[in-house]
């Protein structure tokens, strides 16, 4: 038997084919999204359409997608506008009124498991409310990019999971329940919610007859696909940073900076999301005219510190820190170090720093790392991967570059398939293991400590 994974995340979407019962990838395919965002579902639809004959070759599928975004439909399911995405920070100050308005950070945290910052569903409501009341009026129901692409696939009715809810805003991990005031308070009206499906149940069947998982949001997917245990933290280098770790309790962090989302087996998924990620290398990259490939070579012929040049990363405003209105900043510019290398190395360790603080809310908050894996288009940097023992602070483990939100799918898929408890037992991935340099402590110390300055400066 033969079961697809679906990852549509922001930049594209991947399509793997796996065997059911252990996972082997027997064929996999992408095509591109547009870029930008807010995005029409139609976009997703098309672009998945492109790998159709990959995905009527399975016998079932699940979708897993980028968390938050918003889908707002009429009485008769179409998109009353594009969907805003997880990515577009127009709701901040939807985000800060919602905050206040409605008891604060605490409660919000108590609540929904999130202090919701511009990526939250109920933030983009809101903004919709305020700026497009006609598209409010008219939205009947509320739906996420993966539910979306489910109901599309076949599913019957509007239907989501744990994870992808649990970023709403809307919905209480804790108590397993929709938070139908908060929804109403944010859209002036109440809307249709997908119903939550069970973990590993079927909730449909495609039109060539395979059965559709409830699928997820694409963090509690590459949790699934990695098949993560206790101890161990994952940082994901893709359009966004994310650093997350299983829980058996659900979080409530007040600060904002951990969201307590669920997962997708019935257990807990606290993350830290960075708005900058793999694009600080790639916009550095065009900057200096290189590749990805040269990038990661200049990077690592420069010395730690990149000759006192510093980088705080938040080219497109930032969610963790919450500075929706920030942008990127490059200190300690002088005639000696301003080369290739050391501005490959700059955006490398600004990179890692920011991925680093997102570890440390991580532990702040109760994850007890004993190992980091690093996975995510970013992670296929050889300068990210040397460097990043050296700037955590920790040994880091590196699983074999594979789609892993789409694997996670994949195997929820064949979970759905095999009518059991638990989600069938795929072998772990091949990984390498890298150890910090003890030579290199001072340096990376250094670096964090340069990054925090001027992180905390506020320029
Ligand atoms: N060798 C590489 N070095 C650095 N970045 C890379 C490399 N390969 C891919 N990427 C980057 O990874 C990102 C895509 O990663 P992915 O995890 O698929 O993200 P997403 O799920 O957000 O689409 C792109 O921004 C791409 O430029
Ligand atoms: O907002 C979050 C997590 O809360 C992001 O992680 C999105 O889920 C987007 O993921 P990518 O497109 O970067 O994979």
């Amino acid at each position: 038997m033969l079961v697809a994974g679906i990852d549509s995340s922001t930049q594209s979407v991947k399509v793997v084919l796996c065997r059911a019962e252990d996972g082997t990838v027997v064929a996999e395919a992408s095509a591109p999204h547009p870029d930008g965002t807010e995005c029409a579902p139609a976009h997703w639809w098309d672009a998945l359409g492109q790998l159709r004959e990959l995905l009527e070759r399975a016998d079932a599928v699940a979708v897993a997608a980028q968390q938050h975004g918003m889908v707002a439909l009429d009485e008769a399911g179409e998109p009353v506008r594009p969907a805003l995405l997880w990515n577009d920070v127009r709701s901040a100050p939807q985000a800060r009124a919602l905050v206040a308005g409605l008891g604060g950070p605490k409660t919000w945290a108590e609540r929904t498991g999130s202090v919701p910052v511009a990526s939250f569903t109920v933030t983009k409501l809101r903004w919709m409310a305020e700026h497009e009341p006609e598209n409010a009026r008219r939205t009947a129901a509320v739906l996420l990019p993966h539910d979306w692409l489910t109901w599309r696939l076949g599913a019957d009715g509007y239907v989501t999971d744990r994870g992808d809810a649990s970023g709403t805003g809307y919905w209480s991990p804790a108590e397993g329940r929709y938070l139908p005031d908060l929804l109403e308070a944010a859209l002036g009206h109440a809307a249709e919610t997908p119903r939550v499906a069970a973990p590993g149940a079927a909730v449909g069947e495609t039109p060539w007859g395979a059965p559709i998982a409830p699928g997820t949001g694409d963090n509690m997917g590459a949790a699934l696909g990695l098949g993560l245990r206790e101890g161990d933290v994952v940082v994901s280098i893709g359009t966004s940073g994310t650093a997350f770790a299983v829980a058996d309790t659900p979080a409530a962090d007040p600060t904002g900076a951990v969201a307590g989302f669920a997962d997708a087996t019935g257990r807990f998924l606290p993350l830290v999301c960075t708005l900058n990620a793999a694009r600080i290398l790639t916009s550095t990259a065009r900057m200096i005219g290189a590749d990805l490939a040269e990038l990661s070579r200049l990077a690592l012929a420069a010395g730690p510190g990149a000759g006192g040049l510093t980088f705080l990363p938040y080219l497109d405003g930032e969610r963790t820190p919450d500075r929706p209105d920030a942008t990127g900043v490059l200190a300690g510019m002088t005639t000696a170090n301003t080369d290739r290398e050391n501005l490959a190395r700059a955006a490398v360790e600004a990179l890692l720093c920011s991925l680093a603080d997102a570890v440390d809310h991580l532990a702040a908050h109760g994850a007890r790392p004993r190992r980091t894996l690093l996975i995510g288009g970013g992670a296929r940097s050889a300068a990210v991967r040397a460097l990043a023992p050296d700037v955590f602070g920790t040994p880091v483990t590196v699983p074999e570059p594979a789609e892993y939100v789409a694997l996670g799918a994949a195997r929820q898929a064949a979970w759905a398939l095999a009518g059991t408890p638990e989600p069938p037992a795929w072998p772990a991935p091949p990984a390498t293991d890298h150890e910090p340099d003890p030579g290199m402590a001072d340096a990376a110390r250094g670096v964090r400590a340069r990054y925090a300055e001027l992180r905390d400066k506020r320029v």
